[in-house]
């Protein structure tokens, strides 16, 4: 479903952010993207929805090559990003329709998800106001209506969680394994380990833009002890934060 193979990434500036990946995602799994800030998530995340191109490298999505059939691939994902970026201007329901009329959703079919997902999102009662008036949480509700609405094959969602309140983040956790229950695929980053362990079919572990695990979580306990997600992850990156000392944070 998605393969990198050997994928680097340097920005004009220099920094490597993404160093000779290589990571397949099948049909029908749920992959959690982990690592910490910096590690190279989003590059990797917006490589493979074609934002940006690989230094070397390359990327197949749907088993055809990304350099060559750039649009074709895209019309068939999902994606929301990690800042959730509306046109503020805009009404909810005027965001929605542009976004149906780019990826060419027939009325009838776009009238009938719509009422489905901005109910279960809760943002029926918001839809007529612009954009602009809408909190964050709201504002990253409306973008993954919008991703959704042309009910895309894989969906590529960069930090889809936080944000988004309980009730919204138990929804789209269970949208994710329906989605990919019925044999598509769901590709997402976080930095929660609970969300991670509890809804990831694998998981790849990013630090400082290379891959350090591919796996199932039980693989990695297996690899590495039964610790805590959290902790393994702690490891695997090799955090110092298990030997930091934060008594200079206590009073006297
Ligand atoms: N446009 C850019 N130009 C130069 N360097 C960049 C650019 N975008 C990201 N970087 C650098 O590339 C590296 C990887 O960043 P990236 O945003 O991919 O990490 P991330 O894992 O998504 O982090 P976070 O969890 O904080 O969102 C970082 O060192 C970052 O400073």
């Amino acid at each position: 479903m998605i393969e990198l193979k050997n994928v680097t990434k340097v920005y004009s500036g220099g920094v490597k952010a993404v160093d000779n990946l290589s990571l397949s995602v099948e049909k029908g799994e749920i992959f959690g993207f982990l690592g910490p800030n910096g590690a190279g998530k989003t590059t990797t995340i917006k490589m493979i929805v074609g934002l940006l191109k690989p230094t070397s490298g390359q990327i197949k999505v749907f088993g055809k090559e990304l350099s060559k059939e750039p649009e074709a691939i895209k019309q068939r994902i999902g994606y929301v990003a990690d800042e959730p970026l509306v046109m503020e201007k805009l009404r909810g329901y005027e965001y929605l329709n542009f976004i149906a009329d780019v990826f060419g959703v027939p009325s009838d079919v776009r009238r009938e998800r719509l009422e489905r997902l901005l109910a279960d999102f809760k943002l029926k009662d918001a839809i007529k106001d612009p954009v602009s008036s809408y909190s964050h949480g709201m504002k990253q509700k409306l973008t993954l209506i919008a991703a959704l609405l042309h009910a895309p094959d894989l969906w590529i969602l960069d930090e889809p969680i936080v944000g988004l309140d309980p009730e919204s983040a138990y929804i789209l956790k269970k949208m994710m394994r329906k989605h990919a229950d019925s044999g598509k695929t769901v590709f997402f980053s976080t930095h929660v380990m609970e969300v991670a362990e509890k809804v990831c079919d694998r998981i790849g572990i990013i630090g400082k833009g290379k891959l350090l695990f591919v796996g199932t979580v039980e693989e990695l306990k297996k690899a590495r002890g039964e610790e805590s997600l959290e902790k393994l992850f702690l490891e695997v990156t090799e955090s110092e934060m298990e030997a930091t000392d934060f008594s200079y944070l206590d009073a006297d």
